[in-house]
């Protein structure tokens, strides 16, 4: 979608560095953790005072003193012209930049990468190309931010197939600092009308797919999903050509939710933030999704991952934790030590482009010419893009209803609705362009006069100009949203309004109601009574309140601007880097895979123990292990693995152990044609797959306390839906794991406290709490206990001369029952090879 030529506004914005206003919002975000370390709270107190007094060389040196890494400053400008050679192919280091031998801290590269540029190209020869501001929310806050030595890499919404016209776009498009991911139209059919704008929009939006090509789209949807994940790949390629040590890469959007993966995989080390700019739904929402799991494993290798709100994290944090089977913390979502950070960071605007832009002559002349045409009559204004998620004939239709019920005002009020065309190849934007024209006329034939109609529609965009002269003349804006991540224009509006100061009829669906709800009239967008009423409240409320609120609204918009946002979203994701460094330290370390291969290979009696759920069966999300329950007899070894297995199991060197909370008929199933040992009810029952199963179970084992508990595991498992408790010879294990994990972890805490207050206050049992099951245990039951049993068994049996020299173990038990693993160092420490696996 395009708009007016883009070179006035870059000039605007170039000529007006607006100072930075950085400061950070602990409080703000997702987490507000009473356990951040002292030393990064003292720092985020100090940067905040000191970026009040605009202090940039001292606050340059408190980035540097506290997290030794590269930080950044606001000298110098965004979006200035470069010269290509020198962005392009000859790109500043930070280390050999004249600035830090000089000794001032050079700013931090920011690679900004979203699907659209903020400017769409459009060919005028076969070199030459016109470039046009693009216009969404998304482009406008971001050209508000100008604290960064920034670059920004994404799609100029044109398919350029021929070698000239790329290497000319590239040209031009490097002029603005912008670097072009070219799609092809196959490419932006299938990712970016299909899968994004199809699929995802409206699904994040809360509409669901397309009532009538719903099946179509069900049916297209792997191939949509292909070319998202091609795509994504191709923005990747691009930020990794341009990539350099130390690097910012900010990822934007619904569109490049595969993108954090594939930059990882890349560089492991790049520092990658995602934000989304819609909402993100409820986890019953998401988990719609055929491809639920891999956006959100693929999201979740971002260092930091942003919303508008602190409702969209949290939906987010529970889809992981839902679907993924993942811990949600108060810091974010941690999967097996590796956390990535979530948080609220609400956007802004640039305010002060706004406000000074009702200073210029033209937009003065604008003003006066609006004021003239409008004369005697209430000036009521929606601006959008035509799109189902602005509300836009529930919008009119409101409107309606309040002209027939308020006869009166008939003459006095006009709405102009500036209806900017987007997405048009969609099928569903061209339907409710139709729907809204018809809704239009038939209203403006009903109420219209000879010389005047209610409403003004205009298809098209405006110009920036233009845009604030018609906010500067509105006395009541009307935003209904049936949903919308944040809603910039109820803020241009605010920011425009120092004189008039209209009133704000916001959707309490908009992200915008949480910052701005204390000033606006919140309605709901799709109650046409009330957002009639509304109306009427709004065009005759009192001059003292209509002041009053707008100050509330007005002291918001100013403070917390797109600058802010950028800073703060930045600084906190060069935090979480250093923090994810310390924390490091405690995550056990993963398996250095050549070591492994070598002592391997120089080894001559080894041992390998195995864990056979989610180590040997294909990986499932919760959601699908859930339906998984009643097929427990059912699991399978991965077919990738049968071939290796067999191989290894054949080898005389090499014994191989499956150790497996499995019954025996799981593990008869699965293994008994390789040649190996079964370990069974986690080691309580042995055999070699040539013979009969034993058992290893110690003698004398007090188990009296096994009916008590046994009712208590009843009693739990009846109340929570999904949960199972199986009796084992000498433990009892309730298990949650594909139950709602939340209530799972509720009810556990709750059997607990049972436990410890009744029927095992007195009894010799250990209690594991593990990750979703409570087992009950006779005391000295160990799965190390068990493993020193089934190397006795192995040892004996072989008749082994040869020390064990080698020893892997792979497999989810070791998280949780330490003893495996203490069992493991103390029994082959020193001149033995001990590799440790957690698998992900
Ligand atoms: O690029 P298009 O397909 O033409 O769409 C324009 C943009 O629409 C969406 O904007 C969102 O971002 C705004 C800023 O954060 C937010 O205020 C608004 O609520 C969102 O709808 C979309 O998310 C962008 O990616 C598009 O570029
Ligand atoms: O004719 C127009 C209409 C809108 N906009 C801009 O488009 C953006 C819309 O952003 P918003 O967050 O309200 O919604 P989005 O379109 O991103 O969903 C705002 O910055 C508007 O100033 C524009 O430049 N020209």
């Amino acid at each position: 979608m395009n708009g007016n030529s883009c070179e006035e506004d870059i000039r605007i914005l170039q000529n007006n560095p607006s100072p930075l206003q950085t400061k950070h919002m602990p409080g703000n975000k997702y987490n507000c953790n009473p356990s951040t370390p002292r030393s990064r709270l003292e720092r985020l107190l100090r940067e905040r005072e000191l970026r009040k007094n605009r202090s940039f060389q001292q606050l340059n040196e408190v980035e540097l003193e506290f997290s030794g890494i590269d930080s950044f400053s606001n000298d110098g400008e965004n979006w200035g012209t470069v010269d290509e050679e020198e962005f392009l192919e000859k790109p500043r280091t930070f280390s050999d930049s004249n600035e830090r031998q000089e000794g001032r801290p050079s700013k931090q590269r920011l690679l900004v990468v979203a699907n659209r540029l903020p400017v769409s190209a459009v060919r005028r020869s076969v070199d030459s190309w016109q470039l046009e501001i693009s216009v969404g929310g998304l482009v406008s806050a971001l050209l508000g931010v100008k604290e960064f030595d920034a670059r920004w890499i994404g799609w100029a919404g044109v398919n350029v197939s021929d070698d000239i016209g790329q290497r000319t776009l590239t040209k031009s498009l490097a002029e603005k600092r912008c670097i072009p991911v070219f799609l092809d139209e196959e490419i932006v059919q299938q990712y970016y009308n299909g899968y994004c704008n199809n699929i995802l929009w409206p699904l994040f939006h809360y509409l669901g797919l397309p009532q009538e090509d719903r099946l179509a789209t069900t049916r297209s949807f792997q191939s949509q999903f292909d070319a998202y994940k091609k795509a994504n790949q191709l923005f990747a390629d691009v930020v990794n050509n341009i990539y350099q040590e130390g690097d910012v890469v900010w990822c934007h959007d619904y569109h490049l939710m595969f993108l954090p993966q594939c930059l990882k995989r890349y560089n492991s080390n790049m520092k990658v933030g995602w934000f989304l700019h819609t909402p993100f739904p409820s986890s019953e929402i998401h988990r719609t999704l055929p491809s639920r799991s891999e956006l959100l494993r693929s999201v979740l290798a971002a260092d930091l991952v942003g919303f508008h709100t602190y409702d969209y994290a949290r939906h987010f944090v529970s889809a992981c934790t839902r679907i993924l089977g993942f811990e949600g913390t108060p810091e974010g979502v941690e999967n097996q030590g590796k956390l990535t950070r979530v948080a609220a960071f609400p956007i802004g605007i640039d305010s002060e482009r706004f406000i000074r832009a009702l200073e210029l002559p033209q937009v003065q002349d604008h003003i006066k010419e609006l004021k003239e045409r409008f004369a005697g009559r209430k000036v009521m204004l929606g601006v959008d893009r035509l799109d189902m998620i602005k509300g836009i004939p529930q919008k009119i239709l409101a409107f309606e209803k309040f002209l027939e019920e308020n006869p009166n005002w008939r003459d006095k009020v006009v709405l102009l609705q500036i209806a900017v065309p987007t997405r048009t190849d969609v099928s569903e934007y061209q339907k409710l362009t139709s729907q809204v024209h018809e809704i239009v006329g038939r209203i403006n034939g009903r109420f219209g006069t000879l010389t005047a109609v209610p409403i003004h529609h205009l298809d098209r965009s405006l110009d920036f100009h233009a845009l604030c002269a018609l906010y500067a003349v509105t006395d009541v804006a009307l935003v209904t949203s049936l949903r919308d991540g944040m809603n910039l224009v109820s803020y241009e509006f605010v920011a425009c309004q120092a004189s008039k100061k209209g009133v704000l009829i916001l959707s309490e669906f908009a992200g915008a109601a949480q910052s701005l709800g204390a000033g606006a009239i919140l309605v709901n967008p799709w109650n046409i009574t009330e957002v009639a009423a509304s109306i009427g409240y709004a065009l005759n409320m009192p001059a003292d309140e209509r002041e009053k609120r707008h100050q509330l609204n007005f002291m918001h918009v100013t403070s917390h601007t797109s600058q802010e946002w950028a800073a703060t979203f930045v600084s906190e994701l060069n935090d979480t880097i250093v923090e994810a460094q310390l924390r490091t330290c405690q995550i056990p370390p993963s398996l250095p895979i050549r070591d492994a291969v070598d002592s391997y290979f120089q080894s001559s009696n080894r041992l390998i123990i195995l864990g056979f759920n989610s180590t040997l069966t294909a990986p499932r999300d919760s959601m699908e292990r859930r339906g998984a329950q009643i097929r427990e007899m059912e699991l399978k070894l991965h077919p990738d693995l049968k071939e290796p297995l067999k191989k290894l199991c054949d080898d005389p060197l090499t014994t191989i152990v499956v150790l497996s909370g499995s019954d025996r008929s799981v593990l008869d199933d699965n293994f008994g044609e390789y040649n190996m040992w079964l370990a069974a009810e986690n080691g309580m029952f042995l055999r070699l797959t040539t013979g009969e199963w034993m058992t290893t179970m110690p003698e004398h084992l007090n188990m009296d306390w096994v009916d008590s508990v046994k009712h208590v595991f009843e009693y739990f498992t009846e109340r929570t839906p999904r949960s199972q408790f199986e009796l084992r010879e000498t433990s009892l294990v309730w298990n949650y794991k594909y139950a709602d994990i939340e209530f799972g972890r509720l009810q556990a805490r709750d059997m607990l406290q049972h436990l410890w207050s009744g029927p095992i206050s007195n009894a010799a049992v250990d209690v594991v709490q593990g990750g979703r099951s409570v087992e009950v245990r006779a005391v000295g039951v160990t799965k190390g206990a068990a493993i020193d049993r089934i190397l006795g068994e192995i040892v004996h049996h072989k008749g082994m001369k040869a020390p064990i020299d080698y020893v892997l173990c792979i497999g989810h038990f070791l998280q949780k029952d330490e003893d495996v693993y203490t069992f493991l160092s103390r029994s082959f420490h020193l001149n033995h090879h001990l590799l440790y696996l957690e698998p992900r």
